[in-house]
């Protein structure tokens, strides 16, 4: 038997909006969350992506046992969320890109010293994991600004810092790499990846970033109006849509035109040749088409760019 962290079956979440008053009082009901059934495994890495407005906040509330499911069942840690959100409090952690777990006046260090007393970790224990976060995360020359005063990237450092200072099994994200400039992202991808791999936390994730879903995630789930439309692997859902990846080639010297190479289309060249773009389906792979170049022209450097979410979504949906 496989051993799940989460479970959801039938989980559904419906909002009722009332707006007017007396004779022309009216509601709004939105079906947020409809009839979700899913399992994830612990020591997964998930991806959980949809549209703007899709449902992935309200399932990670339901999840988190912040909002009570309107019908069906979640379990969380073999917990019931809401009727156990104590106890489950003290097996996860939780971080909202967008939204602060922090004390805004407090600096860090004393946000993570209250947080060792909530969560009733042993005086020994919480230094050496909190020395440990603060190194690899690099919040030491920071630890003593007012959360106010913090950028966004060190914020969110110091974000997963309290979420993870507690050695939860379950780490939850929600946007966590929104707003980030291209180097924090990485940073926080390269922490997360090695958190993992070391202490094999199971992780969740949402993110409108497709490289966040390559680099940090085995699995990805897309939710579109509410519901589970696809539960597979990233290049079975870029494949399932015909969504092309896109390879940007710097090249040693100037090079004509990559054209005729199996599977792929020139997207542009510049400077004489020297970079190259080649968009590539998923009938081929990037290092075969690396290969392919590399008989014709010696490559310098090399990023590959994942298709925009929101388009894969979109794809899915309407099956173009
Ligand atoms: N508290 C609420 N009251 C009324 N409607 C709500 C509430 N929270 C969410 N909704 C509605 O439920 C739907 C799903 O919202 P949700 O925030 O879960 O989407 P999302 O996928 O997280 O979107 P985003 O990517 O923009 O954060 C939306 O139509 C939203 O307007």
């Amino acid at each position: 038997m496989t051993d799940t962290i989460i479970t959801c079956e039938g989980l559904s979440r419906d909002f009722v909006l009332r707006h007017g008053r007396g004779l022309r009082r009216r509601s709004t009901l939105t079906h947020a969350v409809t009839d979700m059934t899913f399992e994830i495994e612990r020591g997964a890495a998930v991806g959980y992506i949809g549209a703007n407005g899709a449902g992935k906040s309200t399932t990670i509330k339901m999840l988190t046992g912040i909002l009570l499911p309107s019908r069906g069942q979640v379990r969380t840690c073999g917990l019931d969320p809401v009727a156990r959100r104590r106890q489950l409090a003290s097996r996860i952690g939780v971080v909202f890109g967008q939204r602060s777990a922090l004390w805004w006046d407090l600096p860090l260090h004393e946000s993570f010293t209250a947080l060792g007393a909530i969560h009733r970790i042993a005086g020994n224990q919480l230094n050496r994991r909190r020395t440990e976060l603060v190194d690899q995360l690099d919040l030491g020359p920071f630890l003593t600004t007012p959360v106010r005063q913090l950028s966004l990237g060190q914020r969110i450092r110091g974000e997963l810092a309290a979420a993870l200072l507690h050695s939860p099994e379950l780490l939850i994200l929600d946007e966590p790499t929104i707003g980030l400039d291209v180097l924090s992202k990485e940073r926080l991808r390269q922490f997360l990846v090695a958190e993992r791999a070391v202490r094999g936390t199971t992780l969740l994730l949402t993110t409108h970033d497709m490289d966040d879903v390559d680099r940090l995630t085995d699995r990805v789930l897309v939710v579109d109006s509410g519901r589970l439309v696809f539960d597979g692997t990233l290049p079975g859902l870029v494949s399932r849509v015909g969504a092309q990846r896109e390879l940007q080639l710097d090249l040693v010297a100037p090079t004509p035109a990559l054209t005729g190479i199996a599977h792929t289309t020139l997207v542009r060249t510049e400077a004489d040749g020297l970079r190259q773009r080649l968009s590539f389906s998923a009938q081929t792979t990037a290092a075969t088409v690396l290969a392919a170049v590399s008989e014709r022209a010696e490559v310098r450097d090399l990023a590959i760019s994942e298709p925009d979410i929101e388009e894969v979504v979109r794809r899915l949906y309407t099956g173009i």
